[in-house]
């Protein structure tokens, strides 16, 4: 029988299972990599081990549903730049282009495998990345092959700008052809950045339909830097997520909320940008899925921090801490399409996968009441313990 682990003491625990949120003084057993059992601490079963938290808060790991972390180099120089008044614009991606296609494929999975780790020690156990930095057949089909090696889910994002020495059209019949057909065996979605300076709608939309002829599921990059067709496109081809949202429209918001199209909002790339915060608030009252993620990228969001874009989420976005903590897990789950039993992320429930974090907090308010404090106290990962990081 698999090794059980008793987990007891727990002062708050989250599952986000509907009807059943949160519970006090709790306990849970995990089997293997599953949850094997979830009660009051009085109730609880004996294990092969035992582990007192405390009174600390236990919630699921995050799931971070966007991020770039397949890349060489950093724009360490173009941010100073923003600080300085300089407007963000999607140029900068030629830099990391640059840098990417330099680096052997030792150094791009080294560098993933630091982020990943670093995501991972602070509570992050299901995480996406995409390709987009290689821009060329072999360099997407290096960077697919490499993240799929380290990542839950790997989105294929060869249209993210047409890169220098090819024209649009030309770029485009590559993407959609021998680009997609080399990726296709490691990534599950294709994305696209639908903005000014990168793709318009219609080669948007000739993009994610073959992706959709290939198998793979959709994802939009809209409305970062204006008021763009990214959204309407998004929710017209039953995305599954929209990210960014920042600047939106009523009839955006309302599409949005009237669509299993998740609006993935990305607050820490907001403020490293400078961009107006994307409308997370006025998205839930309309009734829209809201998804929170670090969009980590050496440009416009250098961050592997949830629980920063949470604070962030609740200080500046006005999402409740509940709010704010259910887009960090289960929206990601959602907008990932990894929701349903008996593989769901982003929940903890009997049967489920057991990814799942200590605070060294009382509650989940402290994600925001203690911003900037690193709270993650211990992180269980399909069962297996994270260690803490080695040092160098
Ligand atoms: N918006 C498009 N892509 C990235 C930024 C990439 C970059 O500037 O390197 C993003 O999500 O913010
Ligand atoms: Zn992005």
């Amino acid at each position: 029988m698999a090794r059980s682990q008793l987990i007891t003491d727990i002062g708050e625990l989250t599952t986000q299972v509907p009807g059943e949120p949160r519970l006090t003084d709790a306990a849970l057993v995990i089997e293997g990599d599953r949850i094997a059992w979830i009660g009051s601490a009085a109730d609880a079963p004996a294990a092969d081990e035992s582990v007192s938290v405390a009174g600390r808060a236990v919630l699921p790991g995050w799931v971070d549903s966007h991020t770039h972390m397949v890349f060489a180099g950093d724009r360490s120089a173009e941010f100073e730049a923003r600080m300085a008044g300089q407007k963000y614009a999607a140029g900068g991606i030629a830099t990391t282009v640059r840098a990417t296609r330099a680096a052997t494929e030792a150094e791009l999975a080294g560098n993933l495998s630091r982020l990943r780790g670093e995501a991972l020690r602070q509570g992050t156990t299901f995480l996406e990345t995409k390709t987009g930095y290689g821009l060329d057949v072999a360099s997407e089909e290096a960077s697919a092959r490499i993240a799929a090696a380290e990542a839950d889910i790997v989105t294929f994002l060869g249209a993210h700008v047409v890169p220098e020495g090819i024209d649009a059209r030309e770029y485009l019949d590559l993407v959609t052809g021998p680009m997609l057909d080399a990726v296709a065996p490691w990534v599950r979605f294709i994305d696209v950045f639908c903005e000014r300076g990168a793709f318009d709608v219609e080669q948007s939309r000739e993009v994610l339909e073959a992706g959709r002829r290939a198998g793979l599921g959709l994802r939009v990059h809209g409305n970062q830097l204006g008021h763009g067709g990214g959204v309407a496109l998004a929710v017209e081809l039953g995305a599954a997520s929209v990210d960014h949202c920042n600047a939106l429209t009523d009839a955006d918001v309302d599409a949005l909320a009237g669509s299993d199209t998740v609006a993935t909002v990305l607050p820490a790339c907001d403020l490293s940008t400078r961009e107006p915060l994307a409308p997370a608030r006025r998205l839930r009252d309309a009734g829209a899925t809201v998804a929170i993620a670090t969009n980590c990228n050496p440009g416009t969001s250098y961050t592997t921090s949830m629980q920063y874009c949470v604070a962030t989420a609740v200080l500046q976005m006005h999402l409740s801490i509940e709010e704010a903590v259910w887009a960090a897990t289960r929206g990601g789950a959602v907008a990932l399409g990894v929701q349903d039993s008996p593989d769901a992320v982003g929940m903890l429930a009997v049967g489920g996968r057991a990814d799942l974090q200590v605070l060294d907090a009382p509650s989940i308010s402290h994600l925001a009441y203690r911003p900037g404090v690193p709270l993650t106290a211990a992180v269980w990962r399909a069962g297996e313990r994270v260690p803490a990081a080695s040092s160098w």
